[in-house]
């Protein structure tokens, strides 16, 4: 398991990351969510060791992460730095020769994950002359190429179309399945949702809620619900204690408390066939807007490119 545990990062006098603290378990995929600037890429390096941390600590297994275990990591940085002029076979073996694995083996392993990745009929060809979202591809075999202990892919899924993010989907899904920590970002949230087992939501530097997904939608559920009947289902809105956020004919979906909610199935069984009746409960898009509505974005406070480079 990878630990962070009350890190802090200043670039100058401007502290963007306060007191992040949150576990990536082995087996289990851990979703990394916040809006544009809000601390993911600075806290993936940080667990990489590209950036040290002002205060705080980063662990695995319970250990510090030396040199050695650092080299035994999958990254794949948000800026995308392979060859362009280079075979893409030729370059995923190359990275994987550098981790130590032998020719025969790294032939085999680049041929298999481009083959797993849709790319087997373009292993010839170099990276420049691929799509972008193929380019994105090849990005994500080159974090998995070595078959690493931990992966940590920063946006792994932008640029892909639908059938692409299912392909590295199920290869990540794989790779986590071997009892490896990982930790992805994204901006997608419905793929998040579907792909994660635990979720980190981090806005303004700071983490905001940390669970699994189904832990943050419980915790996250207000008194809503579902009724779709085969009569118009127009006459909830005057029943005293509801609140309709959306009528359409025969479906409405309205707030209500428990004993309420029960009494309007009642009432709508007694008009006619109920189809269905349900609590209906936030997606992660509801929760991520719901809790960092409030938090003002980090990049708010302007930050010259000239600045950026002396604070780094
Ligand atoms: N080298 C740097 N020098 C100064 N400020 C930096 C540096 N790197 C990042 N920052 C600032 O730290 C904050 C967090 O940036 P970071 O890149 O970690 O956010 P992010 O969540 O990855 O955003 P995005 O989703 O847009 O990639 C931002 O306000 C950014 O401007």
């Amino acid at each position: 398991m990878i630990s962070l545990t009350g890190i802090t990062k200043s670039f100058g006098s401007r502290q963007v990351l306060q007191d992040v603290s949150f576990d990536v378990a082995r087996g289990r995929l851990t979703g990394f969510v916040g809006g544009n600037g809000a601390g993911k890429t600075t806290t993936m390096r940080i667990i990489l060791g590209v950036l040290n941390a002002s205060s705080g600590e980063v662990s695995l297994d319970g250990r510090p992460i030396d040199g050695d275990a650092l080299r035994s990591f999958g990254y794949m940085p948000e800026e995308r730095g392979l060859y362009p002029k280079m075979e893409i076979n030729e370059q995923l073996t190359y990275l994987a020769r550098l981790h130590g694995i032998d020719k025969q083996g790294a032939t085999r392993r680049a041929d298999d994950l481009l083959e797993r990745l849709g790319l087997g009929p373009r292993r010839k060809d170099k990276l420049e002359s691929l799509s972008l979202g193929n380019q994105q591809r090849v990005q994500v075999a080159a974090a998995l190429v070595h078959e690493p202990d931990v992966l940590i892919m920063d946006e792994p899924f932008s640029g892909l179309d639908p059938l692409a993010v299912d392909e590295v989907v199920t290869v990540i899904g794989e790779h986590a399945a071997r009892g490896i920590p990982v930790l992805f970002s994204s901006h997608q949230l419905e793929v998040v949702e579907r792909l994660c087992d635990d979720l980190v939501i981090i806005a303004g530097g700071a983490i905001r809620a940390t669970g699994t997904r189904e832990e943050l939608r419980t915790a996250h559920s207000s008194a809503r619900w579902e009724l779709e009947a085969r009569t118009d289902t127009g006459w909830v809105r005057g029943v005293p204690g509801v609140r309709v956020e959306e009528l359409a004919g025969d479906t409405t979906v309205f707030h209500a408390d428990e004993a309420v909610a029960q009494q309007v199935l009642r009432d709508a069984v007694a008009r006619g066939e109920v189809t269905s009746f349900r609590p209906v409960r936030p997606t992660l898009g509801e929760i991520f807007r719901d809790i960092v509505v409030d938090v003002p974005r980090s990049d708010d406070e302007p930050t010259t490119p000239s600045t950026k480079e002396e604070a780094a």
